[in-house]
């Protein structure tokens, strides 16, 4: 059986369908996948068996996607599958924002005893809010969780302005047309109220937001990150909310900077913690390794292209590959070479890398063994694997 390693607790509804397909999991010391949420990958060895690693989740920066793409590993996310869950925390997270929810319940509690409701009528008038229709809010990063954020707090009567200027075709169609889009970052920061974070940790966004963006925003308004630590520059937060140059700061990542402050609010990365995102998250994590590790189809990677074909051969071969001139005409012409006829070939390409699908229909052992090895010889071919259709009635 084929094994497959997981770290942290990944819903039943993954691992069942992957012992549904045939899977051991955790069984033995070589597994050809890795099925993960937020272990630091960084920190462990990763066999030369692994063929794919699906991060059971949206953010991958625990990952390393670099050494593992050198080394053929296809690289999976499961997006958009936890995005309802963080849209509905950032949404709670405005409202904490708005009104002093957290001091209240404290209060509430301390006035047991006696006449209870008269103590509280009297005294309550400490946790007045505000409200947030009316006032606008600014959604930097508009994919899965950033899109949902901005369509509901416009129904929320807010005003919403957005900024992400690698806008995709799918979400860009998601987001309400009453929603700005903003030139450029700054623009959001000075207009708006409330500011939420949705973009993921890539050197690019370390502490993207930083001492010099802080500075833009309105003082009285208040920032939420529920993207990953580090977006923010906590330290700079903190200064800002020390001068009075930021209202509050609600994040999901705690850091020690930021405890004990009565202008933070802390939660333990608990965004996409809800049953229905775990459940959602490993069934789709699940699939794509599935699908890849029996048919060689690349869905939602995020190192390699998508390839997506109907698997109507009785063969096919994956060939991951680098992105350079030529590889297509050497990939045809092995095969020829080799007398294999090529029923159909997909190539995509994505950055640095590029994956070729070869169906084939005659291919016999000769030829599997042979194009095993010798099509890894090719210059610039990472990896080869051959899948057999499992629904083929094969003969050599
Ligand atoms: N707190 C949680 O539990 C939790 C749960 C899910 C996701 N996340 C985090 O949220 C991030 C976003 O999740 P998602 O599902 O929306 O991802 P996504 O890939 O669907 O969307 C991210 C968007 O950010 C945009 N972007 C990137 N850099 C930007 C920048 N500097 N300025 C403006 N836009 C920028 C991209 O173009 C993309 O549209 C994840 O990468 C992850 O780190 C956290
Ligand atoms: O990027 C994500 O999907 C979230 O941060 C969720 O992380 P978790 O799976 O560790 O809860």
């Amino acid at each position: 059986m084929t094994n497959i390693k997981t770290y942290n607790a990944i819903s039943g509804k993954g691992l069942d369908y992957l012992s549904q397909h045939g899977y051991d999991i955790n069984a033995q010391d070589s597994p050809k996948g890795i099925l993960l949420r937020s272990q630091n990958l960084f920190d462990e060895v990763i066999p030369d068996t692994v063929r794919a690693v699906v991060r059971s989740g949206a953010g991958f920066n625990n990952i390393p996607v670099a050494d593992l793409s050198k080394r053929g590993i296809v690289v999976f996310n499961t997006p958009g599958g936890n995005a309802n869950a963080v849209k509905e925390l950032t949404i709670a997270s405005l409202i904490l924002a708005a009104r002093p929810v957290v001091g209240a319940i404290k209060f509430a509690n301390q006035t047991r005893g006696g006449d209870v409701s008269l103590r509280t009528e009297s005294n309550k008038g400490g946790y007045r809010g505000t409200e947030l229709a009316g006032k606008t809010l600014g959604v930097i990063g508009l994919g899965n969780v950033g899109s949902k954020v901005a369509n509901t707090a416009l129904a929320l009567d807010m005003d919403v302005i957005g900024y992400d200027p690698g806008l995709n075709a799918n979400t860009a169609w998601r987001i309400d047309r009453h929603i700005v889009h903003a030139r450029n970052v700054e623009e959001v920061l000075r207009r708006a109220d409330y500011v939420t974070v949705h973009i993921p940790m890539e050197e690019k966004n370390d502490h993207f937001i930083d001492a010099g963006k802080l500075q833009l925003m309105k003082p009285e308004a208040a920032l939420l990150n529920l993207s990953r630590g580090g977006i923010v520059d906590d330290h700079a937060a903190k200064a800002a909310l020390d001068s009075d140059q930021l209202r509050m700061y609600i994040t999901d990542f705690a850091d020690d900077v930021l405890f004990d402050n009565p202008k933070v609010i802390i939660t333990p990365h608990i965004g996409g913690s809800t049953i229905e995102a775990e459940d959602t998250s490993a069934l789709m994590a699940a699939k794509e390794l599935d699908e890849y590790l029996t048919s060689g189809n690349i869905i939602n990677s995020v190192n390699y292209p998508d390839v997506n074909e109907p698997f109507t051969t009785n063969y096919r071969v994956g060939i991951i590959h680098e992105n350079v001139p030529n590889m297509i005409g050497q990939i045809s012409a092995f095969f020829g070479d080799n007398g294999i006829n090529i029923e159909q070939l997909s190539n995509r390409a994505v950055g640095q890398y590029a994956y070729t699908l070869v169906a084939i229909n005659d291919f016999t052992s000769a030829q599997q063994e042979h194009v095993k090895t010798a099509l890894d010889e090719i210059p610039h071919v990472i990896l080869t694997r051959r899948y057999q259709n499992p629904n083929m009635m094969i003969g050599d």
